[in-house]
């Protein structure tokens, strides 16, 4: 029998095929993305990532089997020392300070992206909140491993790293717990209740597609 992920997988390609080919994308791994547009990226991305951190304290509290609270707690500290140091490293490299990502004032699109995954996350079940925020790990690491074999991807030193951090071992071994926790989740619920978590999975998808949009306009309200 196919995972309930396969599923939500097959829902979504159509969106993640799309911003693969989004000019963000497809010049990231050129290495000819304007480098204002990446920096404008890496502070929006550092106040999302703030609000994701949060959404990941919400599984501790949303949480009932011990296993899952402590994985819940490395994710909180996974993208507040792991992925966020990154990013302060890429924007020390543009002269952007850290005081100047955490005052970042977020953009419509990411408003819009963190506060839907906060208000599903807190009205929701554990179900919900694994579901809108799985397309966020999953896309990523999705991005990551496929551009890390493009010819000459790694070559610029900057994006580079941003394409590494993302196909790393450790990135990845975070999201395939996150995939098989969404699969039990799903185990043995209802059809209408499996179509309400696609549906949470394929909007996420689309506000992943809308933040790289979003970054290359640098595109505010
Ligand atoms: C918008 C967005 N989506 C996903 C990721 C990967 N955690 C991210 N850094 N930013």
């Amino acid at each position: 029998m196919e995972n309930f992920t396969d599923r939500l997988y097959a829902a979504a390609r159509p969106i993640w095929q799309e911003s693969h080919h989004h000019a963000f994308l497809y010049e990231l791994r050129e290495g000819t993305l304007a480098p204002d547009r990446f920096a404008f990226y890496l502070c929006q991305d550092y106040v999302y990532l703030l609000d994701y951190a949060k959404l990941f304290a919400l599984g501790i509290v949303k949480a009932e089997e011990e296993a899952d609270m402590a994985w819940f707690a490395e994710l909180v500290h996974s993208t507040l020392h792991g992925e966020m140091d990154a990013h302060r490293r890429l924007a020390s490299s543009f002269g952007i300070t850290r005081a100047k990502l955490e005052n970042t004032k977020p953009s419509a699109v990411t408003l819009g992206y963190t506060g839907y995954m906060l208000g599903v996350a807190e009205k929701g079940s554990l179900a919900d909140l694994v579901a809108v925020l799985l397309p966020c790990m999953w896309s990523y690491r999705e991005v990551g491993v496929l551009f890390k074999d493009y010819p000459g991807a790694l070559d610029h030193p900057l994006y580079g790293e941003w394409i590494l951090t993302y196909a790393s071992e450790e990135f990845g071994k975070i999201t395939d717990w996150l995939i098989d926790r969404m699969n039990r989740l799903a185990q043995g619920l209802p059809e209408p209740a499996l179509r309400r978590l696609e549906e949470l999975f394929v909007t996420a998808s689309r506000y992943e597609y809308r933040f790289w949009d979003m970054a290359y306009k640098k595109e505010m309200w």
